[in-house]
């Protein structure tokens, strides 16, 4: 499931990390001017080199958790670089723990004269930033610098190719366009100048830039889908609307047995009295799950054969009504005065749109119409099983502003599986 645009993801990913990790390397095996002199000019502060006694306080805040004093480069772990190129040799002072320190560590060290001596463990304040801004042509090696200390400040100037390769990429997944633009936003206000304190290497921070990013468009509008079947009044009344062949009647087999492991009891009704065949398609499944199916003569008004579905749902103590609708085109008024009058008249609990995730851009367009159209309050994408891309699983709650629900994984009853946005960028990201 979603194959092709995982492996576009982690191309991402490992690209934006090697080169940050190549220019720290870089970085690395050239020593800095003021080292090979072996003497650090104490108008520098920045630079970590100066004894305590030269530096501000502002510039101890700068050096306090980056530079050991010329007494400490002995010591095991010193990279005997300049401030903004040396971290990559302290990663044991870099834990997350001094991360959440930073603050506290910062203000000791502003206090104390012995600051700059001061374990690594306290670093430098998110205010580094600032200090360091005074070089502009601050490279990625002191950002890895930042980052190895679970900080890090990239520059969007940085990211730009990598940011290119992925609207590429998202788009050629089929995400839509203003769903690939919110993630490049997501992604560069989570990446570029900003002062990350959580993370501790490269790929993560990476990672988790895209991870949230991607989250935040997928979680749109989720709700607990259980939970409002279960606490609505019975019976349950879903309606399912969406263009033909893409697996809505399938979709409402598999709710019922979904129901039905949950303790639920449900009565089918086919109001796609349109096509013929449908009766006979719905009663199929009908017959296979032991369920009650409720159809009028084709052609008959598709709210008259819900409502009697309802009707009997009271009568039986039924728990949820599933009710299917005409597939014909989204554009069609007929449809659309269809969907209208069964709201008017049953005021269903939902409106579930189903479409077939391999549809890609089309599915997602089709998302947006329906909901235009006459309101829905959740998605489910079928033939997930079968979509290399994953742009329509990624789009559709963003442009619709209503949640994935459940996600068609197959052609059996069970291959239903609730939409958890979080699993699903796992899966997509890696954890
Ligand atoms: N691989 C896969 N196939 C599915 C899935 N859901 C449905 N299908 C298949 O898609 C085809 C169409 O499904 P239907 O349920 O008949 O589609 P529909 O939307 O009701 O179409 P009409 O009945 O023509 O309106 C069937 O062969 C299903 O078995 C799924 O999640 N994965």
């Amino acid at each position: 499931m979603f194959d092709g645009l995982k492996d576009k993801l982690s191309g991402f990913t490992s690209d934006v990390e090697e080169d940050v990790d190549d220019e720290a390397l870089d970085a690395e095996d050239e020593p800095d001017a003021d080292e090979a002199d072996g003497d650090a000019p104490a108008d520098q502060p920045a630079n970590g080199e100066s004894t305590a006694d030269t530096q501000s306080s502002e510039d101890t805040e700068a050096a306090a958790g980056e530079s050991p004093t010329a007494d400490d480069q002995s010591g095991a772990g010193f990279a005997p670089q300049a401030a903004d190129s040396e971290a990559i040799d302290e990663p044991a002072t870099a834990s997350s723990a001094a991360a959440e320190d930073l603050d506290t560590g910062a203000e000791e060290a502003s206090e104390s004269d012995d600051a700059a001596a001061d374990d690594s463990g306290s670093e430098a304040e998110a205010d580094s930033e600032s200090e360091a801004d005074d070089d502009d042509g601050r490279g990625l090696a002191a950002k890895a610098k930042l980052m190895a200390t679970g900080k890090t400040v990239i520059e969007e100037e940085d990211l730009q190719g990598h940011l290119d390769d992925l609207e590429l990429a998202l788009l050629s997944s089929d995400v839509e366009m203003s769903v690939a633009n919110e993630i490049l936003d997501g992604v560069k206000e989570n990446l570029t100048g900003q002062t990350r304190r959580r993370l501790s290497s490269t790929g993560n921070l990476v990672r988790d830039a895209l991870r949230e990013s991607l989250y935040d468009v997928i979680n749109v509008g989720q709700f607990d889908f259980d939970e409002r079947v279960q606490q609505a009044d019975k019976p349950v009344t879903i309606v399912f609307t969406g263009v033909n062949g893409v697996g809505k009647t399938t979709s409402i087999a598999k709710l019922a047995r979904y129901f039905e492991e949950r303790g639920l009891s449900t009565v089918l009704a086919n109001g796609d009295t349109y096509r013929a065949g449908a009766n006979e398609q719905l009663e199929k499944h009908a017959q296979n799950l032991g369920k009650k199916i409720i159809t009028h003569e084709q052609g008959s008004d598709p709210t008259a054969v819900i409502y009697d579905a309802v009707e009997y749902a009271k009568a039986n103590d039924i728990d949820v009504v599933l009710g299917d609708t005409a597939g014909r085109l989204h554009t069609s008024d007929d449809l659309m005065a269809q969907l209208e009058k069964i709201d008017r008249n049953i005021d269903p609990d939902m409106t579930l749109f189903v479409d077939e995730a391999v549809a890609g851009q089309d599915a997602v367009n089709r998302a947006r119409e329906f909901n235009d159209a006459a309101e829905i309050d959740g998605a489910i994408l079928t033939k997930a099983d079968a979509d290399p891309q994953g742009g329509a699983a990624i789009s559709v709650a963003h442009v619709t502003g209503k949640p994935i629900l459940f996600l068609g994984t197959g052609q059996d009853y069970g291959d239903l599986e609730p939409f958890d946005p979080e699993e699903i960028v796992d899966s997509l990201i890696g954890e």
